[in-house]
């Protein structure tokens, strides 16, 4: 469940020090503190990331599918406005299986322009238009029963 937390990129960017160092990697935000001194490839590297989107210097590198797997290990949530597309879940899942990298499909959240707007016009419109009819007709029947 935590790893499903969404972070905006500014959120990311806060966690920049050695003492709280997150980086994203395809979508996958991962906060990597306790990795820096373990990480084979020095903590340098990913400190020059920190708070940052590392996903192509990591590919660059051509990580072990080990590597690949650790990720799943560090992640704390995802970054908003990517989709993980279809097979990576399977990192972590099957070491056997080489995984291409992956391509994170951006996408837009869209608010409801207007919902109060839309309340109006589906609600109030008809309302209005009824007391509107039903006032006419009772004015116009009232007009011809008084004639
Ligand atoms: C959480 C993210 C990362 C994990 C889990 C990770 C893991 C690893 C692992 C397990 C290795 C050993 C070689 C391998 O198995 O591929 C490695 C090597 C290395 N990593 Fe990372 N890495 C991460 C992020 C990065 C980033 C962002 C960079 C930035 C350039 C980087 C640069 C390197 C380098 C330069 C090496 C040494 C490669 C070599 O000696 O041939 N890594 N990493």
């Amino acid at each position: 469940m935590e790893k499903q937390r969404v972070f905006t990129l500014s959120q990311v960017a806060q966690h920049k020090s050695k003492k709280d160092c997150w980086l994203i990697i395809n979508g996958r935000v991962l906060d990597v503190t306790k990795f820096l001194e373990e990480h084979p490839g020095g903590e340098e590297v990913l400190l020059e990331s920190a708070g940052k989107d590392a996903t192509k210097d990591f590919n660059d590198i051509g990580h072990s599918q080990a590597a690949k797997n650790l990720l799943v290990k560090y992640q704390v949530g995802f970054l908003q406005g990517y989709v993980v597309q279809e097979g990576d879940s399977n990192v972590g899942a099957d070491s056997s299986k080489e995984l291409k990298p992956k391509e994170m499909k951006a996408f837009v959240i869209k608010e409801d322009p207007a919902p109060k707007y839309k309340v109006f016009i589906e609600f109030f419109v008809p309302m209005f238009v009824a007391i509107f009819f039903f006032g006419y007709r009772n004015l116009t029947g009232a007009a011809q029963f008084s004639s």
